[in-house]
């Protein structure tokens, strides 16, 4: 099995600071061209229903001006089932939503809202988009995505990187488990939310977990470094995990 770990990096942020003064700057379009030059290996973003940060334009131009594959972040509606499919990213990572949500809470319930979820994956897969399934690390889950077809699930990172000590390791445990549970039955495995230099290594250790998508904490350390110098710092820190030769391991 090939060792290589790609980063996507998540540029929702970005607008969240454009849209606090309702202009144009700055710029997620720019961000992502310099993450491209940065050496990241993809675009993620989220197209959320109240569109709180990234805009229905911002993902047209993204898929139009930038090289790297888009990862596109979707609630399963029939409105962003339309705008994905007039988009065609590389990829669709359904993710719940919440309105009154400050963040992505939790993972996607596969299990409860299979039915609901058939179509979406179908007829995403059918039209050549790579379909994901942001779940919490459940073997529940897992069986879901698998029984729904989705050939990746995005495992959510949240409580991990929330929690502290014992239940720091309690939660690395469980991901642990589903990684190498959902690995053995076929699924490709990324993970992702809440990730920052102090909690990646951890999980980019795991070497059945293909990519990892990050975003707030990239895009609020570059306030100190720059976007290129918090993804170097985040790409050395992934490299070493996984002992790649060249890191300072
Ligand atoms: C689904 C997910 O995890 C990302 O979309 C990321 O969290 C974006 O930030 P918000 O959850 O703050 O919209
Ligand atoms: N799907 C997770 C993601 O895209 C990035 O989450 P975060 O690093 O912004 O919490």
């Amino acid at each position: 099995m090939s060792n290589a770990l790609r980063l996507g990096v998540n540029i929702d942020h970005v607008a969240t600071i454009r849209n606090a003064r309702g202009g144009v700057h700055p710029d997620p379009v720019r961000a992502a061209k310099i993450v491209a030059a940065a050496g990241a290996d993809g675009i993620t973003a989220h197209l959320r229903e109240d569109r709180r940060h990234i805009s229905d334009r911002d993902m047209e131009r993204l898929r139009g001006e930038i090289d790297l594959p888009l990862n596109f972040e979707m609630a399963a509606t029939d409105e962003m089932l339309e705008i994905v499919l007039k988009t065609r990213p590389h990829a669709a990572c359904i993710v719940p939503e919440k309105r009154e949500e400050r963040t992505t809470e939790g993972g996607l319930d596969a299990a409860g809202q299979h039915n609901h979820l058939k179509r979406f994956v179908s007829e995403l897969g059918n039209a050549g988009i790579r379909v994901s399934l942001f779940i919490e690390a459940s073997k529940t889950q897992l069986d879901a995505a698998l029984s729904l077809g989705a050939p990746v699930v995005e495992i959510h990172t949240g409580a991990y990187c929330d929690a502290t000590g014992d239940e720091r390791a309690r939660e690395l445990a469980r991901i642990t488990e589903a990684v190498k549970y959902g690995a053995a039955q076929g699924l490709e495995i990324h993970a992702g939310h809440g990730l920052s230099f102090d909690t990646v290594s951890p999980i980019a250790c795991l070497p059945e977990i293909r990519e990892l998508n990050i975003g707030h904490f990239l895009i609020g350390e570059a306030i100190f470094t720059g976007l290129e110098g918090s993804i170097a710092e985040m790409r050395r820190l992934m490299d070493e995990a996984r002992g790649k030769p060249g890191s300072d391991q």
